[in-house]
């Protein structure tokens, strides 16, 4: 177990310009919170979330907001329990407060190790949120892992949502989840973390082939780096960030005119929806199955172009069945259940 140890900084370890870069990012991200609990940074011991918890303990206090710490142990390691204390006890160390090691249980869960993983990690961190009030978690995610978001999404047709990337921020059951490192390079944490002393734990999974991102990491995005040049890593995550954009504002459109479609007799008005632009019409027709409670995991975009047809193609064919076994039909102008 290697676990996060300071030297003592000297006066130009501060002003790393990757140290500075970092703090930045979490001033702004501190700077345009409102809610008045601390913040918690969920720090797995690695580079980025190291780096994150460091310069949040820099900066929040010189905002005054008070910032703690979380760290999960998913029990899938040999010594996951000491490397867990050993990133507490650092944290303390650092004036971070409050800080936890919160132990989860990961089997027993449905779908495949890493996604099991996630999940409890997920519910401990909101579980720490809202004992203590905090007002927001912290997350560690680069414009590495941003990059390599997009090219997952992209690789499975995960459409322009996916292509969308990692949000800087969401709420997760009530809870403000901060990614505020989404501009900085990975390598970038390292290099803070190397200067302010700081050892960071390299997570095997990183590097484990198994896991396609592990493969993008290792492989697909340093070939297309080589191939296309040094901007690739920051084109897509820009690429992410336009989409987002895009994304957000179609949906609001979209959100207007479900309200704009919907048919007096109940379900939604087949000439009115024929009316829409397609971008809009299957986002209305997406936010409509989910009302009708698809879950939006299982609703694919074979679901959504189905009831697109039931509008743009109808011939009298039958009843479209959304996930769940929901069944929509077209009648008397409608399209309803
Ligand atoms: N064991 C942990 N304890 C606390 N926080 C963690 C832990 N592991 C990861 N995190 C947080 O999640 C961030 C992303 O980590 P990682 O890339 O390993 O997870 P991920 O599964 O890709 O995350 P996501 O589910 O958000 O895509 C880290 O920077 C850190 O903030």
């Amino acid at each position: 177990m290697r676990a996060p140890q300071s030297r003592t900084k000297s006066s130009s370890a501060a002003l790393a310009p990757p140290v500075a870069a970092i703090r930045v990012a979490v001033r702004r991200a501190l700077t345009e919170l409102s809610g008045a609990g601390p913040v918690l940074v969920a720090c797995s011991g690695g580079a980025d979330s190291l780096a994150l918890a460091a310069a949040t303990a820099f900066v929040a206090p010189r905002l005054g907001r008070r910032a703690g710490l979380v760290t999960v142990d998913h029990g899938l390691q040999p010594g996951s329990a000491e490397r867990a204390e050993a990133v507490a006890g650092w944290a303390s160390g650092q004036g971070l407060d409050p800080v936890e090691a919160v132990p989860v249980r990961v089997d027993g869960r449905t779908g495949g190790p890493e996604a099991a993983a996630r999940e409890a990690r997920y519910e401990a961190l909101v579980d720490a949120a809202r004992r203590h009030d905090a007002a927001a978690v912290l997350l560690g995610h680069t414009r590495d892992d941003q990059a390599e978001t997009v090219l997952l999404a992209l690789a499975r047709g995960a459409g322009p949502r996916g292509l969308a990337g990692m949000p800087e921020r969401r709420e997760l059951a009530g809870v403000a989840l901060l990614r505020p490192l989404l501009d900085i390079a990975r390598e970038d944490t390292r290099t803070a973390c190397a200067a302010l002393g700081l050892i960071p734990w390299d997570d095997p999974h990183n590097v484990d082939p198994v896991y396609a991102r592990a493969r993008v990491r290792a492989d697909a995005l340093p070939a297309l780096v080589r191939a296309l040049g040094p901007g690739v890593v920051d084109n897509l995550a820009r690429t992410a960030r336009q989409i987002a954009a895009d994304t957000a504002a179609l949906d609001e459109l979209a959100a207007a005119a479900l309200a704009d479609v919907r048919a007096a007799a109940g379900g939604l008005a087949v000439e009115a929806l024929a009316g829409l632009p397609p971008a809009v019409r299957t986002r209305v027709l997406h936010a409509w199955a989910r009302e009708l409670g698809a879950a939006p995991a299982a609703l694919s975009h074979r679901h959504v172009a189905a009831l697109d047809a039931l509008v743009t193609d109808w011939h009298g064919q039958g009843a479209v069945h959304l996930p769940g076994g929901l069944p929509v039909v077209r009648r008397d102008g409608r399209l309803t259940t």
